[in-house]
């Protein structure tokens, strides 16, 4: 893909960009540049070839595979078998051969249930005859040993919302949508909410993956749940699910045509799936009916379609990216799917949306973590990106009074401390913290990534970075690690009693400048809300 450093062009500013008034106009002229720049950039994708699936592949990754597990590094075993899985072709032996291998996996590290899922698997996808009995033989051994399976759970349950907001049903009614003209809409406390309170609890509208192995492939790519026997996208060797419903939800809202994106190695793009998305909601008559503008819904496309752009502020190539990939989107949906024919969609029309939802989601998605509590310190590990409607309004501050923490897919919003009435509820974007960043770095940060000077009381009041705040009570801080060290011992693994104790203190934080000792209570506290939520499980 044409890289937009190799189409910087000295004549063009933004503001003469902008000047041109319809988008579709500004992605028009930089497409004009990029076909004077790089002719060929569409046939050099499409050279690259679909990429199909292939029994041959699936053959070499089922090799890998049954190399690891003789080898006994499961975890090495299962992506490869995973990956034999998503590659063999549909109902092909070779997929059977692939469920096979991984129920070995399964059943060498007492996943039975998941092990007897894939031997039915496999069974229905042509196995070979001669090794049927054998698989069967396992399949009964399995069967014999589910009941001591333990359970192993990646997230504790969902916790719901104990007083829903009637007019934003995924948040706390002590909450509102604001809008003013220096930080466009944002999330005001409409009354004092205390520190560990939750504020939303919400799905995510669209979500994408990521690219590594252990993200890929442990995770269903609809609702991110850690699953260790997904099942492919019957079409297309990138995508995969925990189950049939997940597969049918994705196929219906917008795999339909993102599949045969797929099949050019596109990554998922969360611009794509929103316009698929939106557009089949819209298509549909949306069956959540229609927006009101009295109550704000996390599932419906308007709400998304109206979030945040900064088109204005964008330079030229952030504006040039932005129609390139319309462009490319637009090139391989035309000749590789039937989306126009089937939406009644033109393409000006197709690369306009998605021209929008480059800036708009690039501004407003949330990455997905899961972490490992080591002690005192936590290791996060991102599992996707996603766009959520409501908490996509939340504000940056460079010290955050929101923290969130994430239930496979579901991300659950709580105050990280106390929050006045009439304050508004702000989260630290990608971690831009005053205590870890100077004010230099956060500014050009935030500047380049969201194009807005942040203003908050770290930023006008020059809070210095950890190592220049005053100390605090650092023989009562010290105490307290040691607690925590000792509570989160795997003998005397007791979260609940020492997030109390943590909490007591949180609650005493005064508004003006923390000490060293505030900003860490502060970072355990977040770290350990977040203990519920997405755990790393070691396979
Ligand atoms: C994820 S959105 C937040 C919701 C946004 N205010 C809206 O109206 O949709 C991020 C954008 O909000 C604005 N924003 C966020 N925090 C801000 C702050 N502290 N000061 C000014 N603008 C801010 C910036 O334009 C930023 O790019």
């Amino acid at each position: 893909m044409l890289s937009p450093g190799e189409i910087e062009d000295p004549q063009i500013t933004s503001e003469q960009l902008l000047s041109l008034k319809s988008d579709i106009r500004i992605i028009d002229m930089l497409e004009e540049l990029a076909h004077k720049h790089c002719p060929s950039q569409f046939q050099d994708i499409e050279a690259g070839g679909k990429v199909s699936k292939s029994n041959e592949k699936a053959l070499a990754f089922r090799d890998e595979g049954r190399k690891m597990l003789r080898q006994k590094n499961y975890i090495k075993a299962l992506l490869a078998f995973t990956q034999s899985v998503s590659n063999a072709e549909d109902q092909s032996e070779m997929l059977g051969l692939a469920y096979a291998g991984r129920a070995e996996v399964l059943f060498e590290r007492g996943y039975f249930t998941e092990c007897i899922q894939d031997i039915e698997r496999a069974m229905q996808n042509n196995y070979p005859t001669d090794l049927q009995a054998k698989l069967l033989e396992k399949k009964t051994l399995a069967e014999d040993q589910k009941p001591t399976q333990p359970p192993r759970r990646y997230h504790d349950d969902i916790p719901t919302l104990p007083h829903p907001n009637p007019k934003i049903p995924c948040a706390s009614q002590q909450v509102d949508i604001q809008k003013d003209q220096f930080g466009g809409k944002h999330i005001v406390a409409n009354t004092n909410i205390e520190a560990g309170e939750i504020i939303a609890v919400e799905k995510p509208y669209v979500v994408a993956i990521g690219t590594k192995p252990s993200q890929r492939y442990l995770h269903c790519h609809e609702c991110l749940e850690l699953c260790y026997n997904l099942i492919p996208c019957p079409n297309c060797r990138t995508t995969l699910y925990c189950s049939d419903k997940c597969k049918n939800t994705a196929r219906d809202s917008y795999h339909y045509n993102e599949c045969d994106l797929c099949q050019f190695d596109f990554n998922e793009l969360l611009s794509v799936k929103t316009v698929l998305k939106g557009l089949k909601q819209l298509i549909d008559g949306s069956e959540n009916g229609q927006f009101d503008g009295a109550v704000y819904k996390s599932d419906r496309y308007e709400e998304i379609q109206e979030l945040q752009t900064n088109k204005e502020k964008r330079s030229v190539r952030d504006l040039f990216e932005a129609a390139n990939e319309a462009c490319i989107i637009d090139h391989f949906l035309a000749k590789y799917s039937d989306f126009f024919s089937k939406t009644q969609i033109s393409s000006e029309r197709l690369k306009e949306l998605l021209f929008h939802h480059y800036f708009n989601t690039t501004l407003n998605k949330i990455s997905v973590e899961k972490t490992k509590k080591n002690s005192i310190d936590t290791e996060f590990h991102e599992v996707a990106e996603a766009i959520y409607a409501f908490s996509s309004l939340l504000n940056h501050h460079c010290y955050g009074n929101v923290t969130p923490v994430f239930y496979g897919g579901t991300l659950v919003l709580k105050a990280a401390r106390n929050i006045k009435s009439g304050e508004s509820c702000t989260l630290t974007y990608r971690n831009f913290n005053f205590a870890e960043y100077p004010k230099l770095v956060r500014s050009h940060q935030l500047w380049k990534l969201y194009q807005f000077t942040c203003t908050c009381e770290a930023c006008e009041n020059n809070w210095p970075i950890f190592e220049c705040l005053n100390s605090g009570d650092v023989e009562k801080y010290q105490k307290l690690v040691e607690q925590i060290k000792t509570a989160l011992s795997p003998a005397s693994l007791d979260v609940g009693g020492i997030l109390k104790i943590l909490l007591k203190k949180v609650k005493e934080f005064s508004a003006s400048e923390p000490t060293k000792v505030d900003v860490n209570v502060k970072r355990i506290f977040c770290d350990l809300l977040k203990f519920n939520g997405n755990k790393i499980v070691d396979f």
